[in-house]
């Protein structure tokens, strides 16, 4: 008797599904989801529609231990996750993985989110939660803080005094309502709203490209595109590129709508994750609010997908599976037929050309919400007013911030550096602290009296010798990082109220809400702050904005370097004057002439993405042309460089052009040697195919791996 043979993709780095032989009595449909023999593991797995592997004899299939009652995998997420398997050149079972996890698939917790107790609030802090709590659907610990603008430890102790009880699964979860609190629309958002729902009700596959100004009221547009896919009883999504966003825009949310997004993030508890897989997958989340893994949630009928600050290349996952979620969005909208709404002031060059060409709808926003001005911008030329010796603010910014403090208003010190110095040099010998295991410097961090590399993480103690001349105390900080522009700011500024927000001190979304709250209600006086502070933040009272370093971004030949350094600095600028007050901005700069500089001060971008696509067009740059990068990494550096001549000698030859190898931009990274060669061919080849043959063909040494990255977004 032959056995029934059923395929199984595993959450593991395997390419294709498995078959495995199904039980009398059992039946599966693909989706379903199951958990089968590995080894010695028992593990789940997806499946999957490919069809059966008759390599394996029948007699030595093992058998489906189990089919879940957890929810199928839909179709879309099925022929999403094919998709960008086959796109990215990624194992299918390591796309499977961004999605299934097995420690979700456990039942939802029974008790979960909070519901209020029978005791009376005592405090005003204690009242503000309650009624955050009235508007929310059983928000978990950290939901519930951001919405009422407190700290986690709050919410603990109220448990603790009677004032919030757990709530349980079966109660009914509210539903968000969406004319809940609608605002009241300019005439100019209006037109932009109607065009949105419209593509939304029309329940097909589109793309539209909502670019408007900084504070020209760009949440609260696609918001009205969420709204009509509630009435559709169809789910939405909306991506950000940062979790540390998420707390302030939960609350702008579950203000608009009467009760809470569900959360997705890698900062969430495990019982919170499943609740909300859970939630996600039996279709009772309707408004999820994630970062890109989002993209591989179970959702069982999405409409809408905004991916908010679409130019923001942190959608760019770097590693494990290499994808960029505002590309795969627009893909996961197609399979889903759902309208797919990227968001920016600063749009990338790609989704400009897409607009431009009409593959895509384009709603622009030219004017700021309610009167208010667009900041105005200059550039200080540091060669006319250097800061003083050892010192990184010229002496006009540090007036325009002694006469904004004098006035009370806020400011913000923008430098995208962390830590206190990015260099570390022996004053006798010239010897540079480098990380053991990069090519890179490693960076003074103050507040953990280390220095850190910033790729691998090592850390170490500041030597009392020198390694190279053995000179005692002989190093000095080169460079400033933000702890080093806090320490100058608290020299001129002693009473002032300072805050430093980056990667590395604000690690939490609870911490960042925080101090977002803190800002908020005017208790800092000067913020410092890495990109985390450049984007999508509404401070009212913020008036004042000095960029410490704008030449920083446009070093390292970088084909994005100008466009990407236009786009952070135009965001940063558009924090200042966005409610009552105007703003002014103020960029240090050693080349004022630049096309960047003059672009931002001009505000017209528009110009300058022109002129970048000019340059890139003729030599079929991206987005005129296709991009892809093979990394090859060992341990050996005579291994790495025998696998990239091995590449390079059986290289395509075609329409497709091989750069390369050369060394990557780290040369060795994480203890590991990198090369690196580039394919570069016209719009209408797919490099796939080409670099699928090009690997079989290649005679490359076992020890050498290689990782492919189509679409590179860093490079050299
Ligand atoms: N029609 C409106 N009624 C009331 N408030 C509005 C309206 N439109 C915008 N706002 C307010 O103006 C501010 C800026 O709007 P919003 O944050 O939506 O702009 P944005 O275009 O997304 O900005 P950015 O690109 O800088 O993130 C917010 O506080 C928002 O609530
Ligand atoms: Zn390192």
């Amino acid at each position: 008797m032959t056995a029934t043979r059923v395929a199984v993709l595993l959450p593991y780095p395997f390419d294709r599904a498995f078959d495995y032989a199904l039980p009398d009595g059992m039946n599966v449909a693909p989706g379903q989801i199951v958990t089968v023999p590995l080894g010695k593991r028992m593990v789940p797995g997806v499946v999957w529609d490919a069809p059966a592997d008759s390599s394996v004899p029948d007699h030595r299939l093992k058998p489906v231990a189990a089919v879940l009652e957890t929810p199928a995998f839909p179709d879309t997420l099925r022929q999403f996750i094919d998709w960008v398997a086959n796109y990215t050149m990624a194992p299918r079972g390591e796309v499977l993985a961004l999605g299934l996890k097995a420690n979700l698939l456990d039942p939802p917790p029974d008790r979960y989110g909070w519901v209020a107790g029978a005791a009376t609030p005592t405090t005003k802090r204690r009242e503000a939660v309650l009624a955050a709590l009235a508007a929310l659907d059983r928000p978990d610990t950290a939901a519930l803080a951001a919405a009422a603008a407190v700290s986690p430890g709050i919410i603990r102790a109220m448990a603790d005094a009677g004032l919030l009880r757990p709530a349980r699964r079966d109660q009914g979860a509210a539903k968000l309502d969406p004319d809940a609190a609608p605002p009241i629309l300019s005439p100019d958002q209006t037109g932009a709203a109607d065009a949105l729902r419209t593509s939304i009700a029309a329940a097909t596959f589109s793309v539209t490209l909502l670019e408007g100004v900084t504070g020209s009221g760009k949440t609260e547009i696609y918001c009205e595109a969420i709204a009509q896919c509630l009435r559709q009883n169809r789910q939405a999504l909306v991506l950000l590129p940062e979790i540390a966003l998420s707390a302030q825009f939960t609350a702008r949310l579950a203000a608009r709508f009467g009760a809470a997004p569900t959360l997705w993030h890698s900062a969430l508890s495990p019982t919170a994750r499943r609740a909300n897989w859970h939630a996600i997958a039996t279709g009772t989340a309707q408004l999820v609010l994630g970062a890109r893994s989002a993209l591989f949630l179970p959702f069982t009928d999405l409409g809408a997908i905004i991916v908010d600050e679409e130019h923001e290349a942190a959608y760019k996952q770097e590693d494990g599976v290499i994808y960029h979620a505002r590309d795969m969005a627009v893909v996961r909208a197609r399979l889903s037929g759902a309208g797919c709404i990227l968001a920016s002031a600063t749009p990338s060059l790609e989704s400009s050309i897409n607009a431009e060409a009409g593959r895509y709808r384009h709603i622009t926003l030219t004017a700021r919400h309610g009167g208010a001005a667009m900041p105005r911008i200059e550039t200080l030329d540091l060669r006319a007013t250097p800061p003083e010796r050892g010192k990184f603010l010229a002496p006009p910014l540090i007036e325009a911030l002694a006469a904004n403090l004098a006035g009370g208003g806020q400011s913000m010190l923008f430098l995208n550096r962390r830590g206190y110095a990015p260099l570390t040099l022996c004053r006798a010998c010239g010897h540079r602290l480098n990380c053991p295991n990069c090519t890179a410097w490693l960076v003074e961090h103050r507040a953990h009296t280390s220095l850190l590399c910033h790729h691998c993480g090592h850390t170490e103690r500041q030597p009392t010798l020198c390694p190279s001349c053995s000179a005692e105390h002989s190093f000095v900080p080169i460079g400033p990082g933000v702890e080093r522009i806090a320490e100058e700011v608290a020299d001129l500024f002693p009473a002032a109220r300072r805050i430093v927000m980056a990667s590395d001190v604000m690690t939490t979304p609870d911490q960042a809400a925080a101090a977002i709250r803190a800002i908020v209600a005017h208790e800092i006086d000067i913020i410092i702050g890495t990109q985390m502070i450049a984007k999508a933040w509404h401070f009212p009272d913020l008036t004042l904005v000095g960029v410490v370093d704008a030449d920083l971004g446009l070093g390292g030949g970088d084909l994005r370097a100008g466009e990407r350094s236009a786009q952070l600095l135009h965001q940063v600028a558009g924090r200042a004057g966005r409610a009552a007050l105007p703003g002014r901005v103020l960029l240090q700069s050693y080349t004022p002439d630049h096309p960047v500089m003059r672009a931002l001060c001009s505000g017209d971008l528009a110009s300058f993405r022109t002129a970048e696509a000019a340059l890139r067009e003729p030599g079929h740059w991206p987005p005129f042309g296709r991009l892809a990068a093979l990394i090859v990494s060992a341990d050996l550096h005579d291994v790495a460089d025998q696998a990239a001549n091995a590449l390079a000698r059986t290289a395509p030859r075609s329409d497709v052009i091989v750069l390369g190898p050369a060394p990557a931009p780290f040369a060795m990274l994480r203890g590991r040697h990198r090369r690196r060669l580039l394919l570069r061919a016209p719009r209408g080849i797919a490099l796939q195919p080409v670099i699928r043959d090009w690997l079989v063909r290649a005679d490359v040494p076992g020890a050498a791996r290689i990782d492919i990255d189509i679409d590179p977004i860093s490079f050299l």
